[in-house]
């Protein structure tokens, strides 16, 4: 069994992959700042023969877990951002300095599309683009849902906005603040990545598939007004890509991945942003 570790500032997610069919057996997470204890959801270590990880916590954190999992398992595996790897190039001055979650998004993304927008919806929302022929040209990081909320202080960071909510009502005006302060968190997040995603298409003259990931991408999936797949897997496909392990893999056969969803018109998208620049 493999075991794969997405460690990112909110949430530990993990999954057990079978080597030998590629199927998923297990998934779980616990919160990044809880110790690995018996009792909670972690995994049984027993059955894992090799570890692959991501990980944006702090450096301790890593070091906490690979010193708990190297009693156990020889094959630790961990993911760090490159210049370049798979044929894409990262577009950061400093490229080990791009959140290894964002490359491994970019490379499983390039993958499936062979050029797009990738959007990781987590404690932080980011968005990066890859353009046709791998060169990466850097993203944006804003606030995630959570920690804009929190930033506010108004003791609703505890109130969740409701997922089984009409979307047309979480963009509505708020009429107690709760609801304000929801629904124009919301308001923020998706016509943020609307805009700059419109943004980046028409500065480089190409339509490019937008995917998204991370814990708050079904949500923020209802208010986007532009097509978009979701890859729940994306950081976990970036882990099979840069360390196959399975006869799957090695053939580029990256877990959970979804049909390309085709992208909009250039000329609509051009349309679009002429009317919000007219205003
Ligand atoms: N069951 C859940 N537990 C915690 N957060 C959740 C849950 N479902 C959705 N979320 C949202 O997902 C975010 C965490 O998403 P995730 O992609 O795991 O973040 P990160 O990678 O930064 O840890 C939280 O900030 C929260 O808004
Ligand atoms: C931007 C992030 C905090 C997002 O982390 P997450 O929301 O997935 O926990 C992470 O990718 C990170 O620490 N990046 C390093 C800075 C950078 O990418 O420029
Ligand atoms: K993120």
């Amino acid at each position: 069994m493999i075991l794969d570790l997405d460690i990112g500032n909110t949430l530990s997610k993990w999954r057990l992959k079978d080597r030998q069919t590629s199927s998923i057996r297990a998934r779980g997470a616990m919160w990044t700042r809880d110790e690995w204890r018996s009792g909670s959801d972690i995994p049984d270590l027993d059955i894992v023969e090799a570890i692959r990880i991501s990980n944006v916590a702090r450096p301790d954190v890593l070091e906490d877990t690979v010193r708990l999992l190297s009693r156990r398992v020889d094959t630790i595996h961990i993911a760090h951002s490159t210049a370049e790897a798979l044929g894409i190039r990262n577009g950061y001055d400093a490229p080990e300095r791009l959140g290894v979650d964002r490359w491994l998004g970019v490379l499983s993304g390039y993958q499936l599309t062979g050029g797009c927008c990738t959007v990781d919806c987590g404690s932080a929302i980011t968005m990066d683009a890859v353009l046709p022929g791998g060169q990466h040209i850097g993203g944006y990081i804003i606030p995630g849902l959570r920690l804009m909320k929190e930033s506010l202080k108004l003791g609703t960071r505890k109130v969740a906005i409701d997922p089984e909510q009409d979307v047309l009502h979480i963009l509505s005006p708020g009429t107690n603040t709760v609801d304000a302060v929801n629904h124009g968190v919301y308001m923020a997040a998706t016509s943020a990545i609307n805009r700059l995603y419109m943004e980046l298409c028409d500065s480089h003259g190409v339509s490019l598939p937008l995917l998204l990931t991370g814990g708050d991408a079904e949500l923020v999936s209802r208010g986007l007004r532009v097509p978009h797949a979701r890859w729940s897997d994306m950081v976990y496909a970036g882990l099979e890509s840069l360390f196959p392990l399975t006869a799957a893999e090695a053939q580029g056969q990256l877990a959970g991945m979804p049909e390309i969803v085709a992208p909009a018109d250039l000329t609509e998208m051009r349309r679009a942003l002429a009317f919000t620049q007219l205003l």
